[in-house]
């Protein structure tokens, strides 16, 4: 899959803006402040239809404009396909071939996107809710279903987060009943959260161990574990796992009545990462960090290619020159003549590789691109 052409209208530091891309891969290059991430968070939002960077939807309307708009011409396998994300005081609206889709699981997943950014050399070390972010974003793409049943989780979730506080401040009385019915709402979806975890989770894993093994030089075993906030496994088939969420909220309750809080369930969940039997969020290396966020990516387009037939879209967001050579020639020998790749940086001095100069480059400044090919 890949996009052809891309048009943005006030969009952050853009006012009016028209480029025509390289089926593989197109370098932006430019200083610091001029609008590289700009133009990248630009294709993630036409496939996501938000940021990777902000949930402030009201960010990416350029100052003092009414609207922003992201336009994109693509092609997949079944052809092209126009995709069109616009955010106003209305709200967001996105359209795909021109007909507006009124639920996001219609529109996400027509375009996969895999960006790796400075933010994705934290996921091991940063905190819990990067790890979750990862996920939820991950799966998001491959798996609508699961955007519907997270976000069925957070409102819920929401809701029974307001009704313990209530109660913590004694504004409302602890009625059992009232409580229960909210807590088997709130497990049911997250049951579905959890259990697709574990199933997306063993993919990645079965992709990211022999991938790290290589980029390790055949050093490091990587595990990728799910760590869930109570008593729940991966042998859970989806009513177990209900049945067990059950004991373990009805475990928790005094104390979450106490707290004014829900203290178990997917919002509290986190991944770790064992390399060589040893949990490297504790052990890492820099070098084994990276090296895992890497090993992560690259598996990550290998399952969306699994999963649905064609390799996503790769966004090299100012972190080749975060790599050593050794992890940047792996990474663009993978992705080489198969993967369209947008990449920016301040310099291409320090990268050597014939992808990057057999490249398009576009030359960014202050918000307007020039194009050399
Ligand atoms: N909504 C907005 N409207 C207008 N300009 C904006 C908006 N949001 C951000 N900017 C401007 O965009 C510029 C930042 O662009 P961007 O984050 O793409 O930088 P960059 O080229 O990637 O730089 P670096 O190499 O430092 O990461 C800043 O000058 C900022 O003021």
């Amino acid at each position: 899959m890949h996009i052809d052409q891309l048009k943005l209208k006030n969009y952050r530091n853009y006012g009016q803006l028209t480029l025509s891309f390289q089926n593989r891969v197109n370098v932006i290059l430019g200083e610091n402040a001029q609008g590289k991430t700009n133009l990248m968070e630009a294709i993630y939002v036409l496939a996501m239809s938000k940021s990777h960077r902000t949930s402030r939807d009201k960010e990416l309307i350029r100052w003092d404009q009414a609207f922003a708009k992201v336009e994109g011409h693509l092609t997949n396998r079944n052809g092209p396909l126009h995709m069109e994300v616009v955010f106003s005081n209305q709200g967001k609206k996105v359209k795909l071939n021109h007909i507006e889709k009124k639920r996001l699981s219609d529109y996400i997943g027509s375009c996969n996107i895999v960006m790796f950014a400075p933010e994705d050399l934290t996921l091991v070390k940063g905190s819990p809710q990067i790890r979750r972010r990862f996920l939820d974003m991950e799966m998001g793409q491959i798996h609508p279903i699961y955007l519907y049943h997270l976000s069925q989780y957070h409102k819920v979730l929401k809701q029974r987060n307001q009704w313990l506080k209530n109660v913590q401040q004694k504004k409302v009385k602890a009625d059992p009943a009232m409580l229960e019915v909210m807590t088997d709402q709130l497990l049911q979806s997250a049951a579905h959260v959890i259990t697709k975890r574990y199933a997306f989770l063993e993919k990645l894993q079965s992709w990211a161990e022999p991938i790290h093994l290589e980029i390790s030089r055949g050093k490091e075993k990587l595990e990728v574990i799910y760590a869930p906030s109570c008593h729940v496994s991966e042998e859970m088939d989806l009513s177990t796992m209900m049945i067990a969420l059950k004991e373990e909220f009805s475990r928790v309750e005094e104390r979450e009545l106490q707290r004014g809080t829900t203290l178990i369930g997917p919002h509290r969940d986190d991944l770790t990462f064992i390399v060589n039997e040893r949990n490297i969020q504790t052990y890492g290396s820099q070098g084994q960090q990276r090296t895992t966020a890497l090993s992560l990516k690259l598996a990550e387009i290998e399952l969306i290619k699994e999963k649905t037939g064609e390799y996503p879209i790769l966004l090299l967001d100012d972190v080749l020159s975060e790599l050593d050579d050794y992890r940047q020639t792996h990474l663009l020998n993978t992705i080489k003549g198969k993967v369209q790749t947008f990449v920016t940086t301040t310099s291409v001095d320090g990268i050597d590789h014939e992808m990057l100069r057999e490249a398009e480059t576009f030359y960014v400044e202050e918000g307007s691109i020039q194009q050399k090919g």
